[in-house]
């Protein structure tokens, strides 16, 4: 949501995002940057976002807003920055630096955002660049400009891109999250485009509007025949080790310890969606 909206920013407290992304760059005109900062230091100092994760998308490094953008929100209360269009490390580590300047809390990490050639080629080099990363952030809209692809309903001119990205964020215990879609009229190509994302791996999908939410919600989220299979998952699996066996089958299928760790992460997931989802309209 543009910082340079406080309607939005107000609206994030009743939405059904895991993630609400503030934003300071690229949906913000650099006259109205200092007033995003002030609107977002303002609402996350009134707080009432409850169990959304807040995150704030500063400009780069190398433009003239970026150092500022961090020296102003590295204590705001947010959980985390999100730095775009990364292209080496080295941003990376100087944007921690600065952070740590301004006095960001411990537990605030910097996530970043992979929406150039460069930054898909150098992917890995960059989420080895800190313990302190949290996830990364696909900008499939700036990717397709650099690319000079077409966005063909089946995604294939994305796919060595955006499944590169997956296996660098899966090798260094990253969230890592898709691009938007940008065409709020067609319903059924962004619900296509959520499921194919999911299948492919991601763990969400950027929004840039609340109507889409729902949709990713009942994509990406466990539904009710998920958790009941996980929960049988992991007691089928507790009864085969009580039995001193390392596998059994659930319904004609192989359940072992790898299954049960998958079932762990669908409840921990039901769990934050049924928290969030209690505190939205
Ligand atoms: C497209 C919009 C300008 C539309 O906004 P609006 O005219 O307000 O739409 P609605 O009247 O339909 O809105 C209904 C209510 O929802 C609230 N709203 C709208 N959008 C948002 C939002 N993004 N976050 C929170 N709340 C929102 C409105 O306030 C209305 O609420 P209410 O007052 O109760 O009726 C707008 O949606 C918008 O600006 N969207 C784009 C945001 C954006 O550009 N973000 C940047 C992401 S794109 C990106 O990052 C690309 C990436 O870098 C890449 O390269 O891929
Ligand atoms: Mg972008």
């Amino acid at each position: 949501m543009p910082g340079s909206n406080p309607r939005a920013l107000e609206k994030g407290r009743s939405l059904a995002a895991d993630i609400l992304i503030m934003d300071l760059e690229d949906s913000v005109t650099p006259d109205k940057k200092q007033a995003a900062r002030d609107n977002i230091k303002a609402a996350l100092g009134e707080g009432g976002y409850g169990a959304r994760e807040i995150m704030v998308r500063v400009n780069h490094l190398d433009t003239d807003h970026g150092a500022e953008d961090i020296r102003q929100m590295a204590a705001c209360g947010a959980d985390a920055l999100l730095m775009p269009k990364t292209e080496d490390a080295a941003t990376l580590r100087s944007a921690l630096d600065l952070m740590m300047e301004a006095g960001a809390p411990d537990h605030m990490k910097l996530w970043f955002m992979i929406e150039t050639p460069k930054g898909i080629l150098r992917a890995e080099e960059i989420a080895g660049a800190s313990d302190r990363l949290g996830g990364i952030v696909l900008g499939t809209a700036d990717l397709t400009k650099e690319l000079h692809c077409l966005k063909t309903a089946d995604r294939l001119p994305y796919l060595y891109s955006l499944g590169h990205c997956i296996v660098v964020a899966r090798a260094y215990g990253l969230a890592i999250i898709d691009g938007p879609f940008e065409d709020l009229n067609d319903d059924a190509g962004f619900a296509a485009i959520c499921q194919q994302s999911l299948e492919w791996g991601f763990d969400g999908k950027s929004l840039i509007h609340p109507k889409t939410i729902a949709t990713a919600n009942e994509t990406f989220g466990p539904s009710p025949a998920d958790i009941e299979r996980a929960k049988r998952v992991i007691s089928a699996f507790a009864e085969a080790e009580a039995k001193s066996q390392g596998v059994t089958l659930l319904d004609g299928q192989l359940v072992e310890r790898l299954h049960v760790e998958d079932a762990r992460r669908v409840l921990a997931l039901a769990e934050k969606a049924a928290e969030i989802a209690a505190q939205s309209e």
